[in-house]
Order: C-alpha cells, then sequence, then structure tokens
C-alpha cells in the first residue's frame, strides 16, 4: 500500500462540481482509496496564459496500484469527465496530476514523480501542506512544511 498524493484543477465550467465528480471516480479504482481531501482553493492563473481562476486542492490515496497504472486511473477519469484542454497550460475542466508516490523518484516520458513543478506550485503546496505537512520531497529531501511559503493568490474558497 502506497500513499500518494494527487493534485487537481478546474478553471471551466461547473468547477466544483467537475472536482466533486473526479473524486469520486477516484474511489472506484482498484485497491485505492482517497483517505484526506484538502480543502478547496481559489488561485490565480499560473504560466503566462491569460484564463480564468483555478479551483486547486490536492488529495491523499492508499493505493496498491503501479505509478503507471495510476495515471492510466487518472487519464481515464479526465477522459470520462469529457476533460476539455485547448492549449498547453490553458483553461481545463479537470486536471489530474500525480504529485508524490510515496518515496519513488522516476522520470520517464509519461510520468515524472515527483511532479517536475510541484515545488514551485503554491496552488500545490499549499493545500498539500493542510493535509500532509510531514511528507518529504524525496529530491530536495525536506518536509513539504518547509518548501511552502504564504501566496496572497491562493485563498481557502471552501
Ligand atoms: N506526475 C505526473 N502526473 C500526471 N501526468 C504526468 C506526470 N508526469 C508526466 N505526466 C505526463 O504529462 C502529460 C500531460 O499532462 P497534462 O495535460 O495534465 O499536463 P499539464 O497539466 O498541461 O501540465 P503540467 O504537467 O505542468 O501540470 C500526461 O499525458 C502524462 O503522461
Ligand atoms: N492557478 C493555477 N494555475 C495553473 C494550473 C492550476 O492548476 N492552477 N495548471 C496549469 C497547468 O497544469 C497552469 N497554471
Amino acid at each position: 500500500m502506497t500513499i500518494v498524493y494527487l493534485s487537481f484543477g478546474s478553471n471551466m465550467g461547473d468547477r466544483e462540481r467537475q472536482i466533486n465528480d473526479a473524486l469520486n471516480l477516484l474511489n472506484t479504482l482498484p485497491e485505492t482509496k482517497v483517505t484526506k481531501i484538502s480543502s478547496l482553493y481559489e488561485t490565480a492563473p499560473v504560466g503566462g496564459v491569460e484564463q480564468d481562476d483555478f479551483l486547486n486542492g490536492v488529495v491523499a490515496l492508499e493505493t496498491n496500484l503501479s505509478p503507471i497504472e495510476l495515471l492510466d486511473g487518472i487519464q481515464s477519469i479526465e477522459l470520462k469527465l469529457n476533460r476539455v484542454r485547448k492549449i498547453h497550460w490553458g483553461p481545463r475542466t479537470i486536471d489530474l496530476d500525480i504529485v508524490l508516490f510515496g518515496d519513488l523518484v522516476m522520470d520517464s516520458e509519461r510520468l515524472k514523480v515527483p511532479h517536475p513543478f510541484m515545488h514551485e506550485r503554491s496552488f500545490v503546496l499549499i493545500p498539500l501542506n493542510e493535509i500532509a505537512p510531514q511528507a518529504i520531497h524525496p529530491v530536495l529531501n525536506k518536509k513539504i512544511s518547509d518548501i511552502v511559503t504564504l501566496d496572497p493568490d491562493v485563498r481557502i474558497y471552501k
């Protein structure tokens, strides 16, 4: 059983409903259960594309799936929810990313873990710190609580 943290985000359509649907579908993946869910945060878009604000958050899972099986699972959920994403780093109905997979470090074409930008994205670090301040970033070898910084662009929504 591995403890995994996933980040989720939405900035198109009914953001809350799409996030709820995605979280419910995570519990239907084989040998996987959601154990913690952060608050929802409203966040200003990062990355230069002009677009609406996101709702972001992080969930903890316990799973017996392999990293690639879990990636297949989250991509099937994105497809099931008719994920729409027109441009790279642009607006999307739902986005699920694997942030940490136990203490695994992996860098393949399809899957990079820890997520390569997580340590510089406060829309990931702030919700992750809410549910798992003690989790370790296995490349930086630092606790999340020692990496996270305040960011006025990441505000509790619900
Ligand atoms: N840790 C990871 N979690 C999810 N997808 C990943 C990960 N590492 C690599 N990928 C790959 O990234 C590809 C593109 O994913 P996606 O469309 O969600 O990117 P993005 O959300 O636009 O950008 P970003 O990865 O910076 O959040 C996926 O098809 C997947 O194979
Ligand atoms: N605030 C915020 N900005 C983003 C996000 C996101 O989820 N939240 N996702 C991106 C591409 O993955 C690009 N920019």
